[in-house]
């Protein structure tokens, strides 16, 4: 099935992505152009290691370019996030290890996949997601009990330089959910659709997975309830309730 999961994603994401901007007169000044590179990251001992060539490449065979590469994403994760994931390092990886370090070690993890987009030689965006199992997605199963095939998104990024021009929602929506997602569907009936984590406060990025059509999953965390404090003259007042760390988004494909 890896295989052809990657023939899916070589098909359904773009090789470039493309956007124009223009002036007060509508004349369009300049148009940026970001090309795609796909990478993956090998079982040990597993069939996809024979996979290798110019649209997409094998991480273990190309080791100094595939550190590049990572490098690059974790160092645009750090710049978008990397506040929210030093607050959060120890409570999420349960050690002391910096948060870019144990980010390192989870994104070399055997089938994830890199999706990323590049300009002058910088990365301007990239998805990176795995074909696995999850549990806590389904209807009712708040105990995560059940697991299902789904695609799980692990970061989805667009460079500063980049947004607002309709490339997370390119990427998200047309290439991997109405893409890949549904192609994945027609070949497995028994799969579900695609699941991500995201941080409680990233409101931008949760009004995008909400306007694409992403629930919060069964499992996921949910927000504290709102209390009622008293104020110091006695009176009560409701205390808005407070986002989690992080909650669990699904986007059921039936
Ligand atoms: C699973 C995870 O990876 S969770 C982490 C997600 N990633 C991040 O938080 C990294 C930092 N953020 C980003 O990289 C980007 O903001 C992304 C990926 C969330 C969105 O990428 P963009 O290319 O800017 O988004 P795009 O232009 O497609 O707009 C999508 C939506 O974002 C919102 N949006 C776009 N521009 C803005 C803006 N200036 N202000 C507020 N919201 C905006 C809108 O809701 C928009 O919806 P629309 O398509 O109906 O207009």
């Amino acid at each position: 099935m890896f295989k052809k999961f990657l023939s899916i994603c070589i098909d359904e994401f773009p090789e470039t992505l493309e956007y124009t901007e223009s002036n007060e007169n509508a004349t369009v000044v300049t148009t940026t152009v970001l090309k795609r590179e796909i990478m993956y990251i090998p079982e040990e001992n597993g069939e996809v290691d024979s996979i290798d060539g110019p649209q997409c490449t094998n991480y273990n065979l190309h080791k100094s370019h595939g550190d590049h590469v990572l490098d690059s994403c974790v160092q645009l994760v750090d710049e978008h996030l990397g506040d929210k994931y030093r607050r959060a390092s120890r409570t999420m990886y349960g050690n002391r290890i910096p948060w870019k370090a144990n980010k390192l070690a989870e994104m070399k993890s055997a089938g994830l996949l890199y999706v990323s987009y590049w300009g002058n030689g910088a990365l301007g965006a990239f998805a990176s997601f795995m074909l696995t199992e999850e549990t806590g997605l389904v209807e009712g199963d708040a105990a995560h009990e059940v697991s299902v095939p789904v695609i799980y998104l692990y970061e989805i990024h667009v460079a500063h330089a980049h947004r607002g021009h309709g490339l997370g929602r390119r990427l998200l929506e047309r290439a991997l959910c109405e893409g890949v997602a549904r192609r994945v569907r027609r070949v497995r009936c028994d799969f579900f659709g695609v699941a991500l984590t995201v941080f409680g406060d990233n409101t931008r990025a949760r009004r995008l997975y909400e306007a694409i059509g992403f629930c919060r999953a069964p499992g996921s965390p949910a927000p504290a309830a709102p209390a009622l404090r008293p104020t110091r003259h006695g009176r009560k007042r409701v205390v808005v309730a407070r986002d989690p760390l992080y909650y669990v988004y699904c986007l059921h494909m039936p």
